[in-house]
């Protein structure tokens, strides 16, 4: 078997062989954007995000930090490379791929809230609030996460340029402003609200007339959800993956299938089942490229027709460039081009589907496990805005209760098993040196007794505020729950997503009740590139 990092943080680390030995090497590209971001270190944003920065070298206490060789981790062969991550799972321990989250708690337990271990490569596993506040505050202005490779061996071997969640440094930097100006805007996601609940009608209407869908056809249609929501935004257009008939959709079904083919092979990589793809085209890897290319072709047309409606609108002088509209904004930007977009709405679309159709899943898994708190936000639902009323920003800042149930859905069942940075300069964790250039994995601390009562209980009002706006239980650390990351390299789609959470949850519950079949009770998760149940959820949805 082989065992990679990918496989244990599959969301954001992900690092090949190749990285991992350019990495060490001082001319390797990450390690220059490392020293550029510690010798920048004076740049008032990094100084701005570093109030810890001048302890960041020395104990709390001011005693010398003990060396990073002290910190506590599995010994002996299992601090060789590869053979080190190897012996972190079966035959040598109980944990498959499928259990590594089981396997990191078990780190956890053994050696306490500081590990060193071989997953890929010496990585240091953090737990400890304090110590997930200074890798933060340290991450630098331009924080270097490990990505994917498939998509990057694709941008290279097909010259196109690459997209902003692979690459790092000043690049990466420049490839995520022209959307991150635009997304800072307030209501660049609630100007898409009125599209998006159009959308999660056909979504419910399908789940309604649901009963006999099996749990995969269930799960698929929450997928087209996601995608169709989300394209609404990249593409300006109903793309029709929830119409009953998309033969007179050309390309709509290739498109559909190559977008749900992409997390299959990713997740291939994840898993360490394709390792040669850097090498030469596998199999692997050629089936990516199938379907990368056709994610581009379509997406192209789409951005094409997109671009003759705004010629349109612009000579007929009814183009207001205020307008909120993230494509149009892009496409009269005369710094971009036709690919420069693209591949950022190919970015956005590929980031924002499967992680926000899971995301869904889970969250209504909880509700429909817990029923009394599934009425409570029925309630809630029904007095803001009635059983017909589509949700608009107003109504949602009326809904107390909706974010919050979100809120602890995404803390009970962590996303992603943990966020992943290489450190631009030296720091202490828990006492120990750390030096420049070591992979930090920050593990979910979410459901730790340390940082909330009952952490394994649904409970919504934990999030609750007063009326003087104090959150009812001021213990809450406010990075004890971070699911869509921290800082300049955050989730850069969060308000999409949630937005789509919370008009899909409200449309929903306003005509029906969400329950699950027996078979699924008791479900367990694991991760892939995003959690997951072990398998799909037969979900029932009846009327109220
Ligand atoms: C519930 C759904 C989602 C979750 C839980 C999620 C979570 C995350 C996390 C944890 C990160 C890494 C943050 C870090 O390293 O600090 C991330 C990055 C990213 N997300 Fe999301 N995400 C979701 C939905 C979306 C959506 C809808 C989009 C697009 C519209 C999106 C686009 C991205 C992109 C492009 C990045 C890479 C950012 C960068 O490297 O600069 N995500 N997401």
């Amino acid at each position: 078997m082989t065992c990679s990092l990918q496989e244990i943080f599959p969301q954001m680390a992900h690092v090949t062989l190749y990285q991992q030995r350019t990495f060490l090497k001082t001319d390797s590209p990450l390690t220059q954007t490392v020293s550029r971001i510690s010798s920048s270190s004076s740049t008032p944003s990094a100084s701005a995000s570093s109030p810890s920065t001048a302890q960041s070298t020395s104990s709390e206490d001011g005693a010398s930090p003990l060396p990073f060789s002290a910190i506590p981790g599995p010994r002996g062969v299992a601090q060789w490379p590869v053979l080190g991550a190897v012996m972190l799972f079966k035959p040598f321990t109980k944990f498959t791929p499928a259990t590594a989250h089981q396997m990191l708690d078990n780190l956890f337990e053994q050696y306490g809230s500081i590990v060193r271990c071989q997953l890929k490569g010496t990585m240091v596993l953090v737990r400890d609030i304090k110590d997930v506040e200074t890798v933060f505050r340290n991450e630098g202005v331009y924080p270097v996460r490990p990505s994917l490779q498939l998509p990057i061996q694709f941008a290279k071997r097909n010259r196109v340029k690459d997209g902003f969640n692979e690459v790092q440094g000043e690049k990466w930097h420049k490839l995520r402003a022209p959307l991150a100006k635009r997304l800072a805007r307030v209501n660049s996601a609630t100007y898409y609200m009125r599209d998006q609940n159009a959308v999660a009608d056909d979504f419910r209407d399908i789940l309604e007339s649901g009963e006999h869908m099996t749990p995969e056809e269930m799960s698929d249609i929450f997928f087209r959800f996601t995608a169709e929501s989300i394209g609404v935004v990249c593409f300006n257009t109903r793309l029709g993956f929830l119409d009953a008939d998309l033969s007179n959709r050309p390309g709509a079904v290739e498109y559909l299938k190559a977008s749900k083919a992409l997390f299959r092979l990713l997740h291939d990589e994840i898993r360490g089942h394709s390792i040669l793809h850097g090498l030469y085209r596998n199999k692997t890897y050629r089936n990516f490229e199938k379907t990368q290319l056709t994610l581009r072709q379509y997406s192209g047309q789409e951005l094409q027709k997109a671009g003759n409606l705004l010629k349109q609108r612009q000579q007929s002088g009814t183009f207001d460039p205020e307008e909120p509209n993230l494509l149009f904004s892009l496409l009269s930007d005369p710094n971009l081009d036709f690919e420069d977009i693209r591949n950022l709405m190919n970015t956005l679309y590929v980031a924002g589907t499967d992680s926000t159709a899971k995301s869904l899943q889970v969250f209504f898994y909880n509700l429909a496990t817990n029923l009394e708190k599934q009425e409570n936000l029925y309630k809630e639902i029904i007095e803001v805005i009635g059983p017909d009323q589509a949700l608009t920003p107003e109504a949602l800042a009326r809904m107390p209760y909706l974010k919050a149930a979100m809120k602890e859905s995404f803390r009970m069942m962590f996303p992603n098993m943990g966020i992943s940075r290489f450190m631009p300069k030296d720091v202490v964790l828990s006492g120990y040196l750390v030096p420049a250039g070591t992979q930090i994995l920050i593990c979910s601390i979410s459901v730790s007794k340390a940082y909330f009562d009952n952490p394994h209980q649904y409970i919504p009002e934990r999030w609750l505020r007063s009326e003087d706006g104090k959150r009812l239980d001021s213990t809450i650390h406010p990075m004890a729950a971070l699911p869509f990351g921290y800082g300049p390299r955050n989730c850069i789609g969060r308000r999409f997503a949630e937005q789509e959470m919370y008009i899909a949850t409200v449309k929903i519950l306003q005509k029906l009740k969400i329950g699950v079949k027996p078979e699924s009770e008791g479900m367990r998760f694991t991760y892939s590139v995003f959690v997951e149940p072990e398998k799909p959820i037969a979900f029932t949805f009846s009327k109220r």
